[in-house]
């Protein structure tokens, strides 16, 4: 079984070290042929809009659609999920290439511009059940996006609620200053994260992601519960993109 990372933009070198620390051949996707073979494949977070530029330069956007067709799991984390939405709210003018299929409403920009990026410990029953562990999970929120409606065939997997401000520009549509937004979902076999596991040593979601793709795959699954989740550190928190101006992650706002 060989997984994917679309490796035009962003933080794909982060998901490739998970994947292999795991056990898993990861491959990096820049062209049409490359997704041939593929068992799954990842989106990983940078900016949407750039990504979907350079997607189109390598005509990748139709072989993107198609192999989301064939039905093989696809993992977004924040601009991956971006893409993956069928409906995207604060796109730039001209809007931007999507492959679409997750039946939701997602805001780009939902928490604000870069200034509002944030790390914050969410609770996700369903990955705690799968994965065990602590109860919570260490997110990363950088410039995320949101997801503020869903379909009937999306589960939600994690929420956050956020407070909007005293004026009534701050509140939302509804005069509401609270507000509860998803924040991972997963639609059969699509999943979708506004933050960025790749960049936190805990490789959770992308165990529970390899099982998704590997029912049938036992090898893989047996590595998988050989891991040690909790040796070594991925990215030191003080090297994350949020921290060292998005070295990594290059923003457009
Ligand atoms: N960290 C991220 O992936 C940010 C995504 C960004 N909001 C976008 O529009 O693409």
């Amino acid at each position: 079984m060989s997984v994917g990372v679309l490796a035009l933009q962003g933080s794909f070198n982060e998901h490739i070290s998970t994947l292999r620390r795991l056990g898993v051949e990861a491959i990096e996707v820049r062209k049409p042929e490359q997704l041939d073979g593929l068992s799954a494949l990842i989106i990983p977070g940078g900016e949407s809009t750039t990504m979907a530029k350079l997607a189109n330069q390598y005509n990748l956007i139709p072989a993107l659609k198609k192999f989301g067709a064939t039905g093989k799991p696809i993992w977004g984390t924040c601009a991956g999920l971006i893409f993956l939405a069928d409906n995207v709210l604060g796109q730039k003018k001209g809007g931007q290439d999507l492959i679409g299929g997750l039946d939701c409403t997602v805001h780009r920009n939902f928490f604000g511009s870069q200034l509002y990026s944030f790390e914050t410990e969410l609770e996700v029953p369903a990955l705690v059940e799968a994965e065990g562990g602590s109860h919570t999970f260490r997110a990363v929120f950088i410039r995320a996006p949101a997801i503020l409606e869903a379909g009937p065939a999306v589960e939600v997997l994690a929420d956050y609620t956020v407070t909007h401000g005293e004026s009534e520009k701050e509140k939302d549509a509804n005069g509401n200053k609270e507000q509860k937004v998803a924040v991972a979902v997963r639609q059969g076999n699509l999943l979708a994260t506004a933050f960025h596991p790749e960049l936190t040593s805990d490789t959770r979601w992308h165990s529970y992601f390899l099982k998704m793709v590997g029912k049938t795959h036992t090898s893989v699954l047996n590595s998988l519960a050989k891991t040690d989740v909790t040796k070594g550190l991925l990215v030191q928190q003080k090297e994350l993109p949020i921290f060292r101006g998005c070295g990594q992650l290059s923003f457009e706002l």
